[in-house]
C-alpha cells in the first residue's frame, strides 16, 4: 500500500529539491502541477509563440530543420508535423538494462520540472500528461545505455516521448504492457507531439539528473551509517577515543569533518580526555575516519547545489523565450555539472567503501584486533578450530571494495566526438551517474558486511566483560540484535547481509537525525 506524504510535490515555478524527487521516486508523495491561470498562460504562450513564428518566418531549428548536424537541412511545412515522430523513432535504439521503477519516476519528475520553466515551447497538455504518468505510475520502459549526456539524454528520453505518443512499452501495475493499451485502459488519448515537443522532451539531462538525485540521497545515508559503524568499531577494537577530540578538530576545521568527529564523540559519549587502552595512535582507518568521511560530508553541499541547479534548469535547446519573442540557440543539454558531481561521488563513495573494508580487515585479524577471536568467531573452545566466522565475509568485502575502486575512473574524460562531429565534446554524465549508483550498491554491501562484523565485535567485547555501551551504540546494538543474532557456530550469512542491505536502502535506522 502506498502511503503518501501529506504535502504533494508541486511542479511549476518553485524550485524542487533532491528530496522532492526522491519522495516521488519512492511514491511517497503525489505530483501536482501548479494550477493557477497565470502559470498555465505562461506555458501556453511559449507554444503559441512558436506557432506564430512558424506562420511568420518558418525557419526554427529542430522544428523546420533537421536535428544536430542536420540543422542545415530545411524541412518543408507539410513535413513539420511528422518530424517529432521521426525524432523519437530513430532514437529508439537504447540498449542495456531497463531503468527500475524509482529511477524512471525520478526521470519523469526531472523532465517535467525542466519543462515547467516555460521556455521549451510545449503545450500545457504535455505537462499535464507527464504529471498524470507520475500520478498513475505509468512508467515508460527506458533502456539505460546509449546517451553521451550532452545532446541531452536523447536516446533514453526518446522512450518517454514515445510512451506519451502511445508507442513502445510501459510498466503499469507491475506488468510490461504496450503504451497504447494502457492509454486506452485509462481513457487517455495519446499525444500527437507538436513540432518542438519531442525535442523538448529529449534534449536535456533528465536521466542523469534523476539518477543523481537518487545517488546523492544514498550517499548521504552511507555517510551517516559509516560514521556509526566507525564508532562501533572504536568500541570493538578498543581504539583511542582521543582521535575524535573536539579541540583536535577545532584546529583543522573543515565543517563536515568536524561534524563526523562530533558524531563519533556523541556515539562514544566522550566528554573528557580518556587514556588509550592499547595503542597511543590507532591505525588510520580508525584515527583518520573523520578525515576520510569528512571529504564526503564537506562535498555533499556542493554536489547538492550542482544537482539542484540542473534539476531546476531549462536544460533544452533551443530556448523559446516568448516574453522577449526570441529563439535562443545554445547548448543547455550539456550535462557537465552532473558528470562532475557523479564522477566525484564515485570517488568519495569508493573511499568510504575502502575505509570500512580496512576497518573490517582490522576486526577479523587477531594480530590487530586487541584480543578478539580470530575472524570474530563466537564459537566455544571445543569447536573453535573448525569455525571461521566472518572470514569469507571479509573476503567478499575486499572484492566489493575493489570493484567500487575500479569504478572510480571518471566517465567525463572519455568524451568522444560523435554525430558527424556536431556533438564533438560531450559530458558522459549519464554513464557517471550509472557508475555512481553501482559504486553505491557496492559500498552499501561493504557497509552491511562491516556493520554485522562490528556488531559481532561489540557483542564479543560485552561477552568479555567490557563496560556498558554508551546509549546511542547500545540502542543500535539492541536494534541489530533483533535481526542479526551473534555468529557462534558458522552459518551462511548471505540472507542476513541481504536483509541488512534492504534496511540500509530503506534508511531504516535513524542515524543522528
Ligand atoms: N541536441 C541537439 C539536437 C539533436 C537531436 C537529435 C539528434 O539525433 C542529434 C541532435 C541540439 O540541440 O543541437
Amino acid at each position: 500500500m502506498t502511503t503518501y506524504q501529506p504535502e504533494p510535490v508541486i511542479f511549476g515555478e518553485r524550485p524542487l529539491t533532491i528530496e522532492h524527487v526522491v519522495a516521488l521516486a519512492q511514491r511517497q508523495a503525489r505530483a501536482h502541477l501548479q494550477d493557477d491561470a497565470a502559470f498555465r498562460a505562461r506555458i501556453a504562450r511559449g507554444a503559441q509563440f512558436l506557432d506564430t513564428l512558424l506562420d511568420r518566418e518558418g525557419g526554427i531549428y529542430g522544428v523546420t530543420t533537421g536535428y544536430g548536424d542536420s540543422c542545415e537541412r530545411g524541412v518543408p511545412l507539410e513535413q513539420v508535423e511528422a518530424l517529432p515522430h521521426h525524432l523519437f523513432t530513430f532514437h529508439g535504439c537504447g540498449l542495456g538494462r531497463l531503468l527500475d521503477a524509482p529511477a524512471t519516476r525520478a526521470v519523469l519528475a526531472t523532465r517535467l520540472q525542466s519543462l515547467c520553466h516555460g521556455v521549451s515551447g510545449v503545450r500545457v497538455e504535455l505537462l499535464e500528461r507527464l504529471q498524470q504518468f507520475l500520478d498513475h505510475d505509468v512508467l515508460p520502459l527506458i533502456p539505460e545505455e546509449g546517451s553521451v549526456g550532452a545532446s541531452g539524454d536523447l536516446t533514453p528520453l526518446s522512450y518517454v516521448a514515445a510512451a506519451l505518443a502511445g508507442e513502445r512499452e510501459v510498466l503499469y501495475r507491475g506488468e510490461q504492457r504496450s503504451a497504447a493499451e494502457v492509454h486506452a485502459e485509462l481513457g487517455w488519448q495519446p499525444l500527437t507531439l507538436r513540432p518542438k515537443e519531442a525535442l523538448a522532451l529529449m534534449n536535456g539531462t533528465a536521466v542523469m539528473t534523476g539518477l543523481a538525485c537518487l545517488a546523492w540521497t544514498r550517499a548521504e545515508y552511507l555517510l551517516r551509517l559509516a560514521t556509526r559503524i566507525t564508532a562501533l568499531n572504536v568500541v570493538a577494537l578498543e581504539g583511542n577515543p582521543e582521535h575524535f577530540d573536539e579541540r583536535l578538530f577545532q584546529v583543522k576545521p573543515h565543517p563536515g569533518q568536524m561534524q563526523v568527529a562530533a558524531r563519533i564523540r556523541e556515539d562514544l559519549a566522550i566528554d573528557a580526555p580518556t587514556a588509550p587502552l592499547h595503542r597511543l595512535q590507532d591505525r588510520y582507518s580508525l584515527r583518520c575516519a573523520p578525515h576520510v568521511l569528512g571529504v564526503l560530508a564537506d562535498s555533499l553541499g556542493l554536489l547538492r547545489q550542482f544537482i539542484e541547479t540542473e534539476l531546476n534548469s531549462a536544460n533544452d535547446n533551443p530556448i523559446i523565450d516568448a516574453e522577449a519573442e526570441r529563439v535562443l540557440h545554445g547548448g543547455h543539454f550539456y550535462g557537465g555539472h552532473i558528470a562532475f558531481a557523479m564522477d566525484s561521488l564515485k570517488n568519495l563513495v569508493g573511499n568510504v567503501a575502502d575505509l570500512l573494508d580496512r576497518q573490517l580487515a582490522l576486526l577479523v585479524d587477531s594480530r590487530y584486533n586487541h584480543g578478539l577471536p580470530s575472524n570474530l568467531s563466537g564459537a566455544p573452545a571445543a569447536t573453535a578450530m573448525i569455525n571461521h566466522g566472518f572470514k569469507a565475509v571479509q573476503i567478499g568485502a575486499s572484492a566489493w571494495t575493489a570493484e567500487a575502486l575500479k569504478n572510480t575512473m571518471p566517465a567525463s574524460v572519455f568524451s568522444r566526438s560523435t554525430e558527424c562531429h556536431n556533438q564533438d565534446k560531450v559530458s558522459m554524465g549519464t554513464i557517471a551517474a550509472r557508475d555512481a549508483l553501482r559504486s553505491l550498491e557496492l559500498a552499501e554491501q561493504v557497509a552491511a558486511a562491516t556493520l554485522l562484523a562490528a556488531n559481532q565485535g561489540v557483542w564479543l567485547r560485552l561477552q568479555q566483560g567490557a563496560r556498558a555501551l554508551p546509549a546511542p551504540l547500545l540502542q543500535m546494538h539492541a536494534q541489530l540484535a533483533a535481526d542479526f543474532p551473534p555468529v557462534i557456530e558458522d552459518r551462511a550469512l548471505d540472507g542476513e547481509l541481504r536483509l541488512c542491505l534492504s534496511r540500509i536502502r530503506a534508511r531504516h535506522w535513524r542515524l543522528y537525525a
